[in-house]
Order: structure tokens, then C-alpha cells, then sequence
């Protein structure tokens, strides 16, 4: 059983007016893209995000393949951990894909090659060769992340890497990933122009 997180409690703020994970990528709003890109990896979604996007999140999402679950932060606006906290407690599999909803290039052969890594360990988090952690696009194990996430939040430390110290955790090389898949599968689009870009690319509907 694997779940998937999406991480849908931001205020796009990059984006302007409205919310980034409505956006329109050539006819599917990019939360639906990105779930659509891990209908066949895992067995259920996890849409995590703010009270007033929860029915527009369902409707983003109607008939997609998988059980769906809401898992509304506690309090909004604290930020990507607490989303991760609020998503992977809600998760039903031991192991939990979490990824942004403005990566809607995630490749499903990435997630595949995290799930693996994972295997017997608290986490995979890719590392990208400047050094840089994916921690929106990792697979955890739903429990211990969750309860370090909350640990982390309630030190006050709220470095994105921060929950990671107290876990048993593998990172996994960009050239891995390069190997298994694409390494567009991090892209996240952050402004109406990303995502006119990003449309160009995906086939009209
Ligand atoms: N639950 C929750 N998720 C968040 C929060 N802030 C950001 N995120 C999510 O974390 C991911 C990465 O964050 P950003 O790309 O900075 O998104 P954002 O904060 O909406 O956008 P900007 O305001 O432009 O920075 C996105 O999927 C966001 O939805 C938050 O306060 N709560």
C-alpha cells in the first residue's frame, strides 16, 4: 500500500490572485496533473491543504482512480512541514510519496525508484548535485516523519531538513534519479508564467 501526499496549503503568492494548484495546464488544473501522474505509482491520495480550498481540491479531483482523503492543516500558514505533518498522518501506508502540487512533471518512474529506496529506512530524499534536498518530492515513512515534523515544529526549528536528523534516512543521488527517470520530475512551477510555459509542453486536450 502506497500513499501519496500532495502539498496544497501554500498561498502561491508568486502566482498572484488564486491559488497555483488550480492552475490551468492545457485543460487539467495542475493538482489534478500532478495526482493524474501518480494514479498508477501508488493506491491513494492525500490532498493536504486549508479549509476554503477543500471543495475545490474534490472538484479538481472528480473520478480520479484512487480513494481520496483530506487532511486539512490545523492551522494554515504554517508552513510546507506542518502540510507534511498534517498529510502523512492522515496516510494509510506505512510509506507516503510526498510531493508538491506545482511539480506536474513528476515522474512516476522517480517515485517508483523512491518507494525502493525507502524500503526498510524512515525516508529517501533526493539530492541534487548543488547540494539541494527534495523534501517535497520524497517518499517517508508516514509515522516516524509525522511524528518528527511535529517534534521539529514545536522546537521551533523549522529547517526544511530539520526533521530528518532524528531519522534513519537515505539520500538518493541526482544521478540515480537521472538513471531511473527524468529529472523534470522536480520542475515546480511558481508563477503564471511557468505554468503558460509548462502548458505548452503538455499535449492539447
Ligand atoms: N499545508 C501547507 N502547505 C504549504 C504551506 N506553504 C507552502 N506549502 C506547500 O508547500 C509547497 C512548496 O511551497 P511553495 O512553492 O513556496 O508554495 P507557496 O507557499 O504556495 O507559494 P509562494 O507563496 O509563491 O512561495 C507547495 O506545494 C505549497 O502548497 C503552508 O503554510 N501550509
Amino acid at each position: 500500500m502506497r500513499s501519496a501526499v500532495v502539498l496544497a496549503g501554500g498561498r502561491s503568492t508568486r502566482y498572484g490572485d488564486g491559488d497555483k494548484a488550480l492552475a490551468d495546464l492545457a485543460g487539467s488544473p495542475m493538482l489534478r496533473r500532478v495526482a493524474d501522474r501518480l494514479a498508477d505509482a501508488t493506491d491513494e491520495l492525500v490532498v493536504n491543504c486549508r479549509d476554503d480550498q477543500r471543495d475545490a481540491h474534490r472538484d479538481a479531483l472528480d473520478g480520479y482512480p484512487n480513494p481520496i482523503r483530506v487532511a486539512e492543516d490545523p492551522e494554515p500558514d504554517e508552513g510546507p512541514m506542518a502540510g507534511i505533518a498534517a498529510g502523512l498522518r492522515e496516510a494509510s501506508g506505512e510509506y507516503a510519496l510526498v510531493v508538491a502540487c506545482d511539480m506536474p512533471f513528476v515522474d512516476p518512474a522517480v517515485v517508483d525508484l523512491l518507494f525502493d529506496r525507502a524500503a526498510g529506512r524512515d525516508a529517501a530524499v533526493p539530492e541534487m548535485d548543488d547540494g539541494w534536498y527534495q523534501t517535497t518530492q520524497a517518499v517517508y515513512r508516514a509515522d516516524a516523519m509525522a511524528a518528527a515534523c511535529a517534534d521539529a515544529l514545536d522546537r521551533g526549528d523549522r529547517k526544511i531538513l530539520a526533521p530528518l536528523e532524528s531519522l534513519d534516512w537515505v539520500a538518493v543521488p541526482e544521478a540515480d534519479v537521472a538513471a531511473a527517470g527524468d529529472l523534470e520530475s522536480f520542475e515546480n512551477l511558481n508563477t503564471r508564467e511557468a505554468v503558460a510555459e509548462a502548458a505548452e509542453r503538455f499535449a492539447p486536450q
